[in-house]
């Protein structure tokens, strides 16, 4: 279904009954994301899946910053009567999970961040990272969405995705393709890593209990939540053997697991 916030629509997903969880895909992701890893689920959750600002059936709103989607989800939760969530979230998803918690921390109650960061730390950083987002905006718009795909995929940190089976990764590809160029564009421009607010200095002020998960095989990413355990206080890490990036399509049944035995 579409829910209205200010005068941006969002396609939402809202099913089952029990502990809410909120999840939030990643950059080319859709509310098919998790849908692989949540089949093996047995505990009964409530789950609201929303496609993010740019992505699929949501579509191009604008250019949408980290606080301005963070805003426009509290009216969401609102609008479906969700006053407290837990929220599980993968790359974008994660960083816009642990957004979402600092700004508004008494609506959290368990954080899943599977393969996230708080942004970058300095603004030298996050300049580059614009311009290099502003770049891949040009890749964009030179090369159509299936050529941009294609480069997507070829990056380092998918590798481990290219030992999945041919139907897995068409699986995948399709899902990538669903989004409009000018949709992608506006993502990396609105909540690119380098365009939202460093949360760095702020994770000590996390309350929520958190669970960090990550890929064996994902050094980027395992060490930058090497960093995070150290400054956040309710914390426990799951690294996952034989996983990349993208634990929750490379290793569904462990994911599963490790998210049931953290959900109450
Ligand atoms: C390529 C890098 O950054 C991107 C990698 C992961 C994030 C993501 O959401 C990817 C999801 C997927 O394709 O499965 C993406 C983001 O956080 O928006 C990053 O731009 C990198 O080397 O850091």
């Amino acid at each position: 279904m579409m829910i209205k916030a200010e005068e941006r629509n969002y396609w939402i997903e809202d099913t089952g009954s029990g502990p809410a969880w909120l999840l939030l895909h990643g950059f080319t992701g859709s509310t098919h994301t998790f849908n692989e890893c949540l089949s093996y689920l047995d505990k009964k959750c409530r789950f609201v899946k929303i496609e993010l600002p740019g992505h699929a059936r949501t579509g191009p709103v604008g250019t949408v910053s980290m606080e301005k989607f963070c805003s426009d989800l509290s009216v969401i939760l609102d609008k479906l009567g969700v006053e407290e969530i837990n929220i599980l979230g993968y790359s974008l998803g994660g960083r816009t999970a642990l957004s979402f918690t600092l700004l508004y921390p008494k609506r959290v109650n368990r954080l899943i961040l599977e393969s996230a960061s708080p942004g970058l730390p300095s603004e030298l950083e996050r300049s580059e990272r614009r311009e290099k987002d502003q770049r891949l905006t040009g890749l964009l718009y030179q090369e159509g969405i299936k050529g941009f795909v294609k480069y997507w995929e070829s990056l380092p940190l998918f590798e481990t995705l290219t030992k999945l089976p041919e139907q897995r990764r068409k699986t995948i590809r399709e899902e990538r393709l669903s989004h409009s160029v000018e949709g992608l564009a506006q993502s990396l421009q609105g909540m690119g890593t380098g365009s939202q607010p460093s949360w760095w200095d702020k994770l000590e002020e996390v309350r929520a209990d958190v669970l960090l998960v990550t890929g064996e095989e994902d050094e980027k990413f395992r060490s930058i939540n090497q960093h995070m355990e150290h400054r956040l206080s309710n914390v426990s890490w799951a690294e996952v053997e034989g996983a990349g990036h993208t634990v929750h399509l490379e290793k569904p049944r462990v994911f599963a697991k490790i998210v049931e035995e953290f959900m109450i």
